[in-house]
């Protein structure tokens, strides 16, 4: 692996699996375009989506259920064929810690290299994840560019982590429910098929009658 983390001579070599782990409350263009374009810069045979059992560091916000965070990340990755869903950190049950996510990949993928994906917000609290020095064994991560958010090492183990400019997309799943909740678009901010889950489900609705 050269010091980027990217590899040489893409299609030799161990497997290589990229992990995107996020609440994905609603998932959003911003997150398919990163793992999409580290997918590509990295040469990842895939693209794993790890949608948060229950993301311990939102525990003072409302979090929609967990199921309801899986099926949109179904919907959205269903038309790449490089991309998939995984329910691990759902069916653990419990607080959710990437090194546990981390821990079981490695265990039911050998011969394969882990690639975990983050934003530069998610990136610059990482140290304050659950058992950091065993993490960054398991791993290489990648941070990626995000509108707002400044992207740095924050201290990683040398050659632990690769910063990765990705197309800039100002979205947050924050902005996506705020939105729902006054009654405006996300049309082409979320895939089309999420947009529909959200209005089913009336997700997002301070009262879901209205
Ligand atoms: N627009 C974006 N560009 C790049 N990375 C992003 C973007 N949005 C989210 N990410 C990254 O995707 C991962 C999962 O993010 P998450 O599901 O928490 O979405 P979010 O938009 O940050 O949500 P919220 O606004 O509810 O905090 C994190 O590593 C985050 O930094
Ligand atoms: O392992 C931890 O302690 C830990 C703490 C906060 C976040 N994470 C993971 O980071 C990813 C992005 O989280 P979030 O909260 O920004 O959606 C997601 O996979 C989380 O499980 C992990």
């Amino acid at each position: 692996m050269g010091e980027n983390g990217q590899s040489a001579a893409p299609g030799t070599g161990k497997r290589r699996l990229g992990v995107m782990g996020g609440t994905f409350d609603p998932i959003h263009h911003g997150h398919l375009v990163a793992a999409s374009e580290v997918a590509a810069r990295f040469h990842l045979d895939e693209v794993v989506f790890v949608p948060a059992g229950q993301p311990w560091q939102k525990s003072h916000k409302r979090v929609s259920p967990a199921e309801d965070r899986y099926l949109m990340t179904v919907i959205a990755t269903a038309s790449n064929p490089q991309f998939s869903v995984s329910r691990i950190d759902i069916d653990r049950g419990g607080k959710t810690y990437t090194i546990d996510t981390l821990r079981e990949l490695a265990e039911g993928n050998p011969d394969t290299d882990l690639f975990f994906i983050t934003g530069a917000d998610a990136l610059s609290q990482i140290l304050s994840w659950r058992n950091t020095e065993e993490l960054f064994s398991l791993a290489h991560f990648i941070g990626v560019t995000r509108p707002g958010h400044a992207l740095a090492d924050p201290g990683l183990p040398s050659g632990g982590v690769s910063l990765v400019e990705v197309p800039a997309l100002a979205i947050s799943s924050t902005d996506c429910r705020a939105r729902v909740e006054r009654g405006d678009p996300v049309w082409y901010l979320v895939p089309d098929g999420v947009v529909r889950y959200i209005s089913k489900r009336a997700l997002y609705r301070e009262d879901p009658r209205a």
